[in-house]
């Protein structure tokens, strides 16, 4: 069956969902900031709205409640819905997440992170673009798409949406445990679209993730900020602790310094290393997506591997000590620094989390300062990894095919949806990872963006997804 007239929908009614996208980008899910919370739910009860009435059954689960900045919050939503429950379909599970990461138009971005804008190469900029929103709602302009034009949907969809993925997805895996034999019941497999191209024109299927440990590094020192004219030379400065820790953590050449992370890693097979050759990559599309010549290795194989199968330390900012332009000859008392690492297969969190207190707390020792230290690892994620020949990567192929006309790489990543492993470990079933955006989309950056090809080519290779799981033999 030809899925023609369900792409000309799609292409005729583009402007309404990149209309659709706007209004979305404008709400500032972002679930890092407690003052966006209000906004975070309010935009799970837009998807709930939405799914209503698209004639999906919604079920709204209140995950629970966080501490957080010292205030107690309700978690936003996990959205659950359903779409169709003819038991002789298949019955596929769609995951994405609506909330986003933080923005500020003086970050550096070129026009309000808020407000979708799209400029003459057709790049939808805006915040959560390609960082879930886009994808998130392509499955539902697919489900709409075919509605419209009398379509019936050849399988069965139960969606689970949250709020909290950029934020360690707390509260989320107890809902799936709980809903495993009760609301997940019936499903035959998982997809998630939430990651992206190796280069900006080929498709991919993506069948491993890097897990993440999220460490907080608190130095306390005098009761309050204190002026450096005045006490400068006179007492231990908590920023100049942390900062002498920070420096030990990883080198210029983004080799982790931390004895023992290193030795946890999977050897590299000549199996898995002939992987790398077959893929379409190379250093110039990692230099489109930096913007900049800065590459740390002189080969894209390298370069993949250090993104997809080995860890990486990223040193990613201080609460609490000045940042702002100007020159406050400030002594900050309690700085906050934080740092992730991302973990690969056979890393295990807690063993990670052991090896980085005891390094920390043995190098802050050497310092011989007065101040007080305490790590902490605020949220931690295993590394997924999956059969990329299961047929539920087959319907995925195929899908691709049949809107890009090209056979997709079969790609490791180097992000992390800690929620992935849950689904496969629950659930017991097979998860594929569909992405819609390109490898310069600039997620969780400046100037985030979907280009519009893919996020309306991206609505047709969900439906079209659809119909060849459908069609595919479970086996
Ligand atoms: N698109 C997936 C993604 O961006 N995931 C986040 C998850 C995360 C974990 N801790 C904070 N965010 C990622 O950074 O990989
Ligand atoms: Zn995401
Ligand atoms: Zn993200």
């Amino acid at each position: 069956m030809s899925l023609e007239k369900f792409f000309n929908a799609i292409d005729a009614n583009q402007d309404i969902y990149v209309q659709r996208l706007k209004e979305i980008v404008a709400i500032k899910s972002i679930s890092g900031e407690p003052e966006c919370r209000a906004d975070t739910i309010f935009m799970g009860e837009w998807f709930l709205a939405e799914l209503e009435r698209l004639g999906a059954s919604t079920k709204r689960v209140e995950p629970g409640t966080q501490e957080i900045g010292g205030r107690t919050l309700p978690l936003p939503p996990v959205v659950l819905a359903t779409y169709g429950t003819d038991p002789l379909k298949k019955t596929v599970l769609v995951y994405g997440h609506y909330d986003v990461q933080p923005a500020l138009k003086e970050d550096g971005w070129t026009t309000d992170p808020f407000t979708l804008t799209e400029d003459k190469e057709g790049r939808l900029i805006g915040r959560g673009s390609t960082d879930d929103k886009g994808p998130v709602l392509g499955w539902l302009c697919a489900i709409e798409a075919h509605q419209q034009i009398g379509l019936e949907l050849p399988v069965n969809v139960k969606f689970c949406f949250e709020g909290m993925e950029e934020s360690g997805s707390e509260g989320l895996d107890a809902v799936i445990v709980q809903e495993a034999q009760a609301y997940f019941k019936d499903v035959d497999c998982v997809c998630i679209s939430d990651n992206y191209w190796l280069g900006k024109t080929k498709p991919c299927l993506t069948y491993g993730l890097r897990g993440v440990s999220y460490f907080m590094v608190s130095v306390k020192g005098p009761a309050a900020d204190l002026h450096s004219g005045v006490f400068g030379g006179t007492v231990h400065e908590p920023m100049t602790d942390l900062v002498q820790l920070f420096s030990k953590l990883v080198d210029s050449q983004g080799r982790i310094l931390i004895p023992g992370i290193m030795d946890q890693v999977a050897p590299l097979t000549d199996e898995e290393r002939k992987l790398y050759d077959g893929l379409e990559f190379d250093t110039a599309d990692l230099r489109a997506a930096l913007g900049t010549e800065t590459e740390i290795h002189d080969n894209s194989i390298d370069s993949l591997m250090h993104r997809m199968r080995y860890p990486s330390l990223s040193i990613h900012g201080i609460e609490g000590a000045f940042y702002a332009p100007g020159s406050k000859t400030v002594i900050p008392s309690n700085p906050i620094g934080k740092f992730s690492i991302r973990s690969v297969p056979n890393m295990d969190p807690a063993r990670v989390t052991e090896l980085v207190k005891a390094f920390l707390d043995a190098e802050f020792e050497k310092l011989g300062t007065k101040n007080t230290l305490e790590v902490s690892c605020d949220h931690a994620g295993r590394p997924w990894f999956s059969s990329p020949n299961h047929w539920n990567f087959v319907a995925g192929a195929r899908a691709v095919e049949s809107v890009y006309q090209l056979k997709p790489d079969l790609t490791r990543e180097g992000g992390s949806i800690p929620v992935t492993l849950t689904f496969q470990e629950a659930l017991d079933k097979n998860v594929l990872l569909l992405p819609m955006g390109a490898c310069d989309d600039g997620a969780h950056s400046i100037n985030e963006k979907v280009d519009r090809r893919n996020f309306v080519e991206g609505i047709k290779m969900f439906g079209s997804y659809f119909h060849e799981l459908a069609k595919v033999v479970m086996e």
